[in-house]
Order: C-alpha cells, then sequence, then structure tokens
C-alpha cells in the first residue's frame, strides 16, 4: 500500500500550534496569552518550562518551512496566535503579527505547500480572561472581529480555516479538570466555556462564508472512540454517556442543532438553569465544509456509580505512548466511518495524529521506529477508511518537530523532527522523518 493508492488530491501534511512552536512570547507587539500566563504559574507545568521561546519559530519559519519541503508535505496545519493579532484581544490591531502570519502564508504557497489555518488552538488573550474569558459573550464578539480580520488579510491565500482546535479541551480539560489554562474546575463553568465557543464557531462559519465564499471552514475535534470494558447493561450505559461527553457534546450541536439528550438532562438535573441555553445552541449548526479528527486513542469504560457519567475510564492491557495513550490504530478507521455513517456526507481530514515515544538522540541519530510503526498503522487504518466510501481528504501529523507539550512542557516529543534543547534548538531530522519523506515519495509500502 503505497500512497499512490490514496487519492491523487490527498492532503498529506504536518500539523502544529502557535503557542507551542513560536516562542517569541512578548516580542513585535504580541499581548499575553493565557497560556503565558498559565505557564508561568508555579506547579502547572510538569517540567516547570513555559512557551516563552519554544522552538522559536517565530524567528525560524522560514527554516522550518524547508523541514516542510524536505519531507515532501503538501500541506502545513499552524495556528494564529490571537494574541500576536490583537494585544488586547480586541480593538488596536498589530501590524507586525499580521505581517508575521503573512510573510509565513507567502512562503508556504511559494514552496507548493497548502496552508490549513485553525484560528484558535488555545492561547486566548490575556486581558479577555481577565473579564471571564470564554465565559463571557464579549469574548465570542471579540472572536468574530479576530476571525474578520484574519478573512479579510489572508483569505485570498487560504482556503482551509478551522475555527476552534478541540473545543473539549477548551472546555473540559481547561475548566472542569483545570488541567490547561486558565486552570479553573468546575463543571458548570465548563459547560458555559463549551457552549460559548460553540456558539462562536457558527457565527464565525456564518461570517466567513458572507466573506470569502470560495473558503472552505470547519472545526477540529479531538474524538475517541469509547468501548465499554464488558457487554453488561451497566457498563454499555458508561460508554454512552462517556461518548456524549467526549464526542457528541460538540458533534452534535455543530451538525444537528442540539446537545445530545442523554447527557444534557444529566446537566439540566445539575444545574436547571442550563435548559435556556438549550434553545440557542442551533446558532452552533452553521453547514461547515469539512470536519477536522484530530485522533490519538480509544477509552474503555466501565460502569462507576459515584460519577456523573456514571463511568470511570478502564486502564487495558496495551502497548502505550509516552503519553500512556493506548495504541489503538483501529480506533482511527472506527471513528472516520462513524462520523461518515451517523453525520455524513462530509469532507473529513486527519488534522492531528501521532505519539509522543522516549526519544533518545545517539550518535546524532534518533532510531524512532515505535513512531514508524505507529503512524504505518495509522496510514493503513485510514485509507481501509477511505476504501469504505469515507470521504478522508486529508491526514496531517502530529507533529512537525518536538515543541511545548502543553502541561507536560518540553518532556513529551511528538516530531518527527528531533529539538535539540540544548544544542540553540537544532532540528534533526527522526528516522520517522526519513520514512515518512520515503512514504511521499512514493518510494516504500505500508506493508
Ligand atoms: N483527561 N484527559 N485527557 C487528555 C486528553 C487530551 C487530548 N489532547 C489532545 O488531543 C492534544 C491535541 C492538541 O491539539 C495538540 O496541541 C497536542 O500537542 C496533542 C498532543 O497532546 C493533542
Amino acid at each position: 500500500m503505497k500512497r499512490e493508492m490514496f487519492p491523487g488530491d490527498f492532503l498529506w501534511g504536518v500539523a502544529t500550534a502557535s503557542y507551542q512552536i513560536e516562542g517569541a512570547y512578548n516580542e513585535d507587539g504580541k499581548g499575553e496569552s493565557i497560556w503565558d500566563r498559565f505557564a508561568h504559574a508555579p506547579g502547572k507545568i510538569k517540567d516547570g518550562t513555559t512557551g516563552d521561546v519554544a522552538c522559536d519559530h517565530y524567528h525560524r519559519y522560514r527554516e522550518d518551512i524547508a523541514l516542510l519541503k524536505e519531507l515532501g508535505v503538501n500541506a502545513y496545519r499552524f495556528s494564529v496566535s490571537w494574541p500576536r493579532i490583537f494585544p488586547c484581544g480586541k480593538g488596536e490591531v498589530n501590524q507586525k503579527g499580521l505581517d508575521f502570519y503573512d510573510a509565513l502564508v507567502d512562503e508556504l504557497l511559494k514552496q507548493g505547500i497548502k496552508p490549513l489555518l485553525t484560528l484558535y488552538h488555545w492561547d486566548l488573550p490575556q486581558p479577555l480572561q481577565f473579564h471571564g474569558g470564554w465565559t463571557n459573550t464579549d469574548t465570542v464578539q471579540a472572536f468574530l472581529e479576530y476571525a474578520m480580520l484574519l478573512f479579510k488579510k489572508l483569505g485570498d491565500r487560504v482556503e482551509l480555516w478551522a475555527t476552534f482546535n478541540e473545543p473539549w479541551c477548551i472546555s473540559f480539560l481547561a475548566h472542569e479538570l483545570g488541567e490547561h489554562a486558565p486552570g479553573i474546575k468546575d463543571l458548570r463553568t465548563a459547560l458555559q466555556v463549551a457552549h460559548n465557543v460553540l456558539v462562536a464557531h457558527g457565527k464565525a462559519v456564518k461570517a466567513f462564508r458572507s466573506e470569502n465564499p470560495s473558503g472552505k471552514t470547519g472545526i477540529v475535534l479531538n474524538l475517541y472512540p469509547v468501548h465499554p470494558s464488558s457487554e453488561s447493561e451497566q457498563d454499555k450505559e458508561a460508554a454512552i454517556l462517556s461518548d456524549c461527553y467526549r464526542n457528541r457534546w460538540f458533534l452534535d450541536p455543530v451538525f444537528k442543532g442540539e446537545y445530545p439528550q442523554e447527557l444534557l438532562s444529566v446537566y439540566q438535573k445539575l444545574y436547571g438553569d442550563f435548559a435556556k441555553d438549550y434553545e440557542s445552541i442551533q446558532v452552533a449548526c452553521e453547514k461547515i465544509d469539512f470536519l477536522g479528527v484530530n485522533y490519538y486513542s480509544r477509552e474503555v469504560v466501565s460502569h462507576d456509580p459515584k460519577s456523573i457519567l456514571k463511568s470511570k475510564t478502564v486502564k487495558v492491557e496495551a502497548k502505550r505512548t509516552d503519553m500512556g495513550w493506548e495504541i489503538y490504530p483501529q480506533g482511527i478507521q472506527e471513528i472516520l466511518v462513524r462520523i461518515n455513517r451517523e453525520y455524513g456526507p462530509i469532507d473529513l481530514y486527519v488534522t492531528e495524529n501521532g505519539a509522543a515515544f522516549k526519544d533518545e538522540l545517539k550518535d546524532g541519530e534518533i532510531r524512532d521506529y515505535e513512531r514508524i510503526d505507529f503512524l504505518k498503522e495509522h496510514f493503513k487504518n485510514t485509507y481501509y477508511a477511505i476504501q469504505q466510501g469515507v470521504p478522508v481528504k486529508g491526514y496531517f501529523v502530529w507533529s512537525l518537530m518536538d515543541n511545548f507539550e502543553w502541561a507536560h512542557g518540553y518532556s513529551k516529543r511528538f516530531g518527527l523532527f528531533y529539538v535539540d534543547y540544548n544544542d540553540n534548538l537544532k532540528r534533526i531530522p527522526k528516522e520517522s522523518a526519513r520514512w515518512f519523506k520515503k512514504f511521499l515519495n512514493n518510494e516504500i509500502s505500508l506493508e
């Protein structure tokens, strides 16, 4: 199974995100983001690092685009740092911020690489957070102004636009579990955030359509197959509610304009006032051109009477990545086929898939054979979905290079290129980069 067996216009790319690679956290007029503040707070990041410098991509973007060229990809997914454009979140525009993304897009196009731009990959301008962040509908309005400015400035050259990266993380991971910025631990707040982000998504898609009819918009969701640990009714019930929490809480509003009833009724029992939001979620259901699917692993759950979802995650015996996530390649096929069956027809992009492993630099080499095997199996399972008629239009490996892995700092390496943090952030191709390049050049097959 070679690259040529995938559709001719299939996009093969890699993905990154602004806060994770850019650095220059306070340069050229950029404002503070919630991740700048969160990373600087003691104890939030496991290795005590920040994204202040990261991979210094802000200054090295030409070198990094040369790496894309070397790989042979035909697409690149990146995100724009909102506080680099609007240092205060709204109002005054930072021209140097716009100039950076203008130059980035021009260089990508010059190298024959198609950009997929993500408007929001978690780095909210801190001044907006002072006023409640995503719990405040003023932030929805500010997001629309930010999105409209970028549509105007880059819409002539960028065709693929994703509004949000992983609203599940923006809401639940960051506002219920507190593991990500702004580090709040309150379910009601998380639900309000999820709601406002979904509304912002729908409004931005509608505005985009009026401004740029030729472009294509979508949203990027992290999706997981959720399996019951046994065939018992209670475990199957646990899987249904966990699936609503992880997947359908965002899929259903975006494609059906409603929250999944099974879980909505649970939350309405907890928060009676939540009902009033239910009607306005129809705004989220603006027709989109594609869905970005971030796939990393599956979830296995069993009944847990103590939890709101009546479910708890079960750690099954399995091969795992350095993140502790089960390696489950058939899950990418399962999720792509399911989305097509239950929410299609809709063009799908695998906007992120990849793995962290304990990569070691030895004699100038990084022999990451586990990552090669991981990618090979996920490429094959993506192909099996295409063979079943699923309109998968592209695949982006997470990530181009090792970078700031959120609460894990630099301790987790997802890159095809190794970044030597002890040697001037030098980028060194891992074996997986060489393998990917050969695959893209039709030199090797996936068997
Ligand atoms: N409870 N709990 N769960 C944790 C679930 C977190 C899911 N994380 C992701 O999907 C993030 C996505 C992100 O876009 C990228 O910016 C990250 O670097 C990758 C790798 O981590 C993945």
